[in-house]
């Protein structure tokens, strides 16, 4: 049987969070710091198993990286190009992390090399089909190993042709930061015409801000057409500093305006993380947010109220009010977050049945969930499906007045192997 951990009910929270780096941010600063010319030295980098698999893919394509004996430092010598592969072909194991997958397909089609792209068994049901169709119109040839439209994949490279291209932004913005980290170095320039809705819009305004400086300005039409330079390259900015994780920062806020008084120091209204508006959730529930340049407080002041919201800006934070709403008084609806359910698993069907454990009163449609809080919840064993999220957005219940017990919280691992240490340094019980 697989670790437990029973959290206590909480009194209250109070303290200050130093928060580990940003995931999204981690991962596009490697691969950029990869491709560009000169050395890159990360500071705050995530040590977390997504990071691993991307520093552990780049060392096998010809990257070398010296990291921190902490892991929380990084230099990356640049190859001022395309990565490199060499006459073998090379597989690569990259978890069940998306921000490894999808932009190391894109970039790997710039090489000569050949490579397999595997992951965990779920990652085999994650698609991958919008950007691999995308880069074959730019002339990449990448196969399907299993099925059709998912990892593993098999690429041959042979470089991007640029020109007019089409992504279904639909279903995952990856895709279409994927695309737009390689397109600089295709042999024109790219125009990335956007086919659908464009999801988790926020994101590409990281991959914008981050591709800019490491020297590359991309034109944004709106979110519907992107135009992207050649011939000028990645430069390394020298060094660069990553901001905490808003995602991670959420369970901590929620945590704060729920039952106490919490800083997250590491992100604040600087950033460039899209994620940190969950703060303004917190605020038109009822908390007190403070905002800082580089921390948000947030503070419990008055009974928490629901909201109804379209949270497909912030997929990530938006899991973190499905169980904030244990707490507020009303139906919460969180909407528009139809690809929860090609995350690290169906986040819509676990986490409605994993409230509906604890009793609260939960509908699951197509494309959101309606939480609605009962006055005494009870004690459950919290299925957490091998999803970091799930596992973090549970600690919240302890807050409720109700123990609350995480199968495998080791999880977390994913993103914030210590999540369970953190969250039990802010506790008072
Ligand atoms: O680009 C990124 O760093 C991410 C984009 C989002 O995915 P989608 O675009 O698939 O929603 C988010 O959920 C994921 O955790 C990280
Ligand atoms: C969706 C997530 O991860 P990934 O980067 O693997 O898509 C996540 O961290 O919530």
């Amino acid at each position: 049987m697989s670790e437990q951990l029973t959290l206590q009910p909480i009194d209250s929270v109070t303290g200050v969070v130093h928060l580990p780096g940003s995931k999204s941010i981690s991962n596009r600063a490697l691969l950029l710091a990869a491709m560009a010319k000169g050395t890159t030295t990360l500071t705050n980098l995530l040590d977390s198993d997504d990071i691993r698999h991307m520093l552990a893919a780049l060392q096998q394509v010809g990257v070398s990286v010296r990291l921190s004996a902490d892991k929380t430092c990084c230099d990356i010598d640049g190859l001022a190009g395309p990565l490199r592969g060499g006459s073998e072909c090379v597989k690569l194991f990259l978890g069940n992390a998306g921000t490894a997958m999808r932009p190391l397909c894109a970039a790997l089609t710039l090489t000569q090399g050949m490579y397999q792209l595997t992951g965990e068994p779920r990652m085999e049901e994650r698609p991958i089909g919008p950007l691999v169709d995308a880069l074959r119109q730019s002339g990449a040839q990448i196969d399907y190993l299993k099925n059709d439209g998912y990892p593993p994949v098999k690429i041959i490279g042979s470089g991007l042709s640029g020109g007019t291209v089409t992504i279904d932004g639909s279903v995952s913005s990856q895709f279409l930061t994927a695309f737009l980290m390689a397109a600089p170095l295709a042999a024109r320039p790219t125009t990335i015409e956007i086919n659908g809705e464009l999801v988790s819009k926020p994101y590409i305004d990281i991959t914008l801000k981050m591709m800019a400086r490491f020297g590359v300005d991309v034109e944004n039409h709106d979110y519907q057409r992107f135009v992207v330079p050649t011939g000028i390259g990645y430069q390394s900015p020298g060094q660069f500093l990553v901001e905490g994780d808003a995602s991670s920062a959420s369970y901590f806020l929620a945590a704060g305006a729920m039952k106490g008084d919490v800083t997250v120091q590491g992100v604040g209204r600087l950033s460039m993380q899209g994620d940190v508006v969950f703060a303004d959730v917190l605020a038109q529930m009822g908390a007190d947010i403070e905002w800082g340049d580089d921390y948000i407080r947030a503070r419990h002041v008055k009974p928490l109220q629901a909201v109804d919201l379209d949270l497909n800006a912030i997929p990530d934070a938006a899991m973190t009010l499905a169980t904030v709403a244990l707490v507020a008084q009303g139906t919460t609806a969180i909407r528009n977050v139809y690809n929860w359910r090609v995350k690290e698993t169906d986040r819509l069907a676990a986490m409605a049945c994993e409230l509906r454990k604890l009793g609260a009163v939960v509908e699951e449609g197509q494309d959101y969930l309606l939480v609605t809080p009962v006055t005494k919840l009870q004690h459950a064993a919290i299925n957490t499906y091998n999803d970091h999220r799930i596992a973090m957005c549970f600690s919240l219940v302890a807050l409720t007045g109700t123990a609350v017990t995480i199968n495998d919280p080791g999880c977390t691992s994913k993103t914030f192997p210590d999540y369970f240490q953190q969250f039990a340094r802010i506790t008072n019980d």
